[in-house]
């Protein structure tokens, strides 16, 4: 049964303190601190205030919060770190999975990739695929492998039957899946695609699975993939854009509920 936190009275100040909190703070790595002020990012946005540290701590993490809170990053940010500290390992198949619906979602994301790993400067490999590639580009963008693959879902059953992502290297490799924008995965009808994936999830790999709204499509993932998980809820007040930025806005939200099942 889940249970709500809610913030006492009493602290207030500490909270409020929290809000204040840097990356730093949240145990980032200074050269994606670094990285992130170069883009302009300067304090974390409610939901990566809550999401990095669980990230960091490699406990699988459902979060919820509307379009526009800063949800990439909250995922994103965390597991750059963690492939930071095993760039020299060998490996058989890509360390990281991140999942979207579209394309569009999975260009956005790769672009975003692609610029922490240049500013941070370390040896990580970003590939994205589509399920229209031709296999020798499958096979050439795996060739290596890459540490994280940026695709739809139906992509990764494309790889496994052309023989260039064997299920078994998978399931020897893969530390970190993400599920980005959860709520559409299942409607854009890419259920079979990761109940083909989920067999070969080895029971270490980390979970994450990122929304804009809860539904029965985002519990019915939940079940299939996540332990245990952080459930983050951000309350819907005011304008997205009042997430991002004004510190006086960000002092509503000071009630963020985290469900742990
Ligand atoms: N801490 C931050 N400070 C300022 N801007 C930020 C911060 N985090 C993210 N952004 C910017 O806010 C915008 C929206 O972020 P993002 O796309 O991650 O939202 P989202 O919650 O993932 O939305 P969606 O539900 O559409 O995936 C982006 O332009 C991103 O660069």
């Amino acid at each position: 049964m889940a249970e709500t936190m809610e913030k006492p009275e009493k602290v207030t100040e500490r909270e409020e303190a929290e809000e204040e909190l840097s990356f730093e703070e949240l145990g980032l790595d200074p050269r994606l601190t670094r990285a992130l002020l170069k883009k302009g990012i300067q304090k974390p946005t409610p939901i990566q205030r809550v999401a990095i540290p669980l990230v960091l701590e490699g406990k699988d993490v459902v979060a919820r919060a509307k379009t526009g809170s800063g949800k990439t990053f909250a995922y994103l940010v965390p597991l750059l770190q963690k492939l930071f500290a095993d760039v020299a390992r060998t490996k058989l198949a890509p360390s990281a999975f991140v999942l979207v619906p579209t394309r569009e979602l999975c260009q956005q994301v790769y672009a975003e990739v692609l610029s922490l790993i240049e500013l941070c400067r370390v040896q990580l490999k970003a590939v994205q695929l589509t399920s229209k590639m031709p296999d020798s580009e499958l096979r050439n963008a795996l060739a290596g492998p890459p540490d994280i693959l940026i695709s739809t879902p139906a992509c990764i059953p494309k790889c496994m039957s052309v023989g260039v992502l064997q299920s078994t290297f998978i399931s020897g490799s893969l530390e970190i899946l993400v599920l980005d924008e959860a709520d559409l995965l299942l409607s854009y009808g890419y259920e079979e695609d990761i109940k083909a994936l989920t067999p070969h999830i080895p029971k270490h790999c980390q979970c994450l699975l990122m929304s804009a709204t809860s539904s029965d499509d985002v519990e019915k993932l939940k079940k299939l993939i996540l332990h245990n998980p952080f459930i983050l809820t951000l309350p819907e007040v005011g304008d997205v854009k009042d997430d991002i930025i004004p510190k006086n806005v960000q002092q509503f939200w000071v009630r963020i509920m985290v469900l742990l099942f």
